[in-house]
């Protein structure tokens, strides 16, 4: 049986749900418009195919390919700071497998997820429990394993002992996103004006990392948790550094939930529901306080940028803020991998970034280590 529904949304848009057997797809076409036009209160995220920056030895700036990719990487910072990225060269194997050990991971009881506990004897690394994590005050409703460049002890002298330790979880996927995170960079620089490597050397040529495997439980799940009613996977925020990738669960599961309601009762009500129940996935907030979707896109990763390179662009691009609320019965999976500056990099805005708005310093000037350690010391209930 095929289902198709078309639901009206902004300028000459339309969302197109298609149901086919067990299958549920869901496709924006304006969403699925490549460097589409956008404006500060933009209404989608635009996807960006990165390939020709993997493929470039980047010997060669004037490459067609190249300035394409850093056209659109440039319009998208500037305007949404969020982009979904294709062409990233990790496969879908990988990026699967990854998911399914963090699933199961998730699925183990607690005493066997809490031998990998987090705490400040571990740098911050390990397993958190559901709530332990907030924002703002307010617990977020999921559970993770956090893993962090290593550090081994002194290395980055008093401020950076509260990151000391070793991993507990491999680390192997981050060399994947590292590198596909690297060359997006040298994308940017060259967006900003800047040389490839204006990112490297004393600023990020030997980047810290963070990577978060994170299970968001459906609204069913936390209530036979006990868990207080609170339907925030996580908390309206910035990220940290300079760009994040996030490789989102698509199995799209509130859709396939809404979709068997709408076959039976399709009416005003079902279509509300339907409204209610798609905030499963993550949300960018755009300049006029709309919450935009950002629809799960099998293959691609969510990409957005960092307070870091906020301050370096001189605030040219911005690091938006987001959220995750799960209103879907399903549990959700995500991991994401931030890419951050050297653990002691002064950032401050780049002379050219400065030039482009009249000599003007638009951002303060930041430590990256002292910015990463203040945040987590205070990201975790005591
Ligand atoms: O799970 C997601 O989709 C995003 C998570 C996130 O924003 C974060 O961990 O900073
Ligand atoms: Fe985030």
């Amino acid at each position: 049986m095929i289902l198709l529904l078309l639901l009206p949304t902004t300028r000459s848009s339309v969302k197109f749900l298609v149901s086919c057997s067990n299958q549920v797809s869901y496709f924006n076409s304006s969403n699925l418009i490549e460097n589409s036009e956008m404006s500060s209160n933009f209404k989608s995220i635009p996807i960006i195919d990165v390939s020709p920056l993997l493929c470039n030895k980047w010997g060669d700036v004037e490459n067609e390919g190249v300035s394409e990719v850093v056209k659109q990487l440039d319009q998208a910072c500037k305007e949404a700071g969020f982009f979904y990225v294709k062409g990233h060269g990790i496969s879908d194997s990988l990026i699967k497998e990854v998911r399914d050990m963090t699933r199961k991971f998730f699925d183990l009881p607690y005493d066997e997820k809490v031998k990998i506990k987090m705490s400040s004897e571990t740098g911050f690394r390990g397993y958190q429990r559901i709530g332990e994590n907030v924002t703002q005050g307010k617990a977020d409703m999921h559970e993770a394993i956090d893993c962090y460049r290593e550090v081994k002890a002194g290395m980055y002298g008093d401020l950076g002992k509260a990151v000391e330790g070793f991993n507990k979880w491999p680390d192997s996927p981050s060399n994947f996103y590292s590198v596909v995170s690297e060359n997006i960079l040298r994308g940017l620089a060259l967006a900003l004006g800047g040389c490839p490597g204006e990112f490297e050397g004393e600023r990020a040529g030997d980047p810290f990392w963070v990577m978060r495997f994170i299970g968001y439980p459906g609204i069913s799940d936390a209530k036979g948790l006990e868990m207080p009613e609170n339907d925030i996977g996580c908390g309206a925020h910035t990220d940290y550094g300079l760009l994040t990738l996030v490789n989102q669960d698509d199995e799209i599961p509130a859709l396939q939930y809404v979709i068997t309601a709408c076959i039976t009762e399709f009416s005003a009500i079902i279509l509300k529901q339907f409204l209610v129940s798609i905030k499963c996935v993550s949300k960018v907030r755009n300049q006029a306080g709309e919450w935009i979707w950002a629809v799960p896109i099998p293959g691609t990763f969510v990409c957005n940028i960092g307070d870091m390179l906020k301050i370096w662009s001189n605030g040219l691009y911005e690091s938006t803020l987001h959220r995750v609320i799960n209103n879907s019965p399903k549990y959700r999976v995500s991991v994401a991998f931030f890419y951050e500056p050297n653990f002691d990099a002064v950032i401050e805005p780049l002379e050219f970034c400065k030039q482009k708005l009249g000599g003007i310093e638009k951002c303060e000037r930041a430590i990256y280590g002292e910015h990463l350690v203040r945040k987590v010391l205070t990201n975790f209930v005591a």
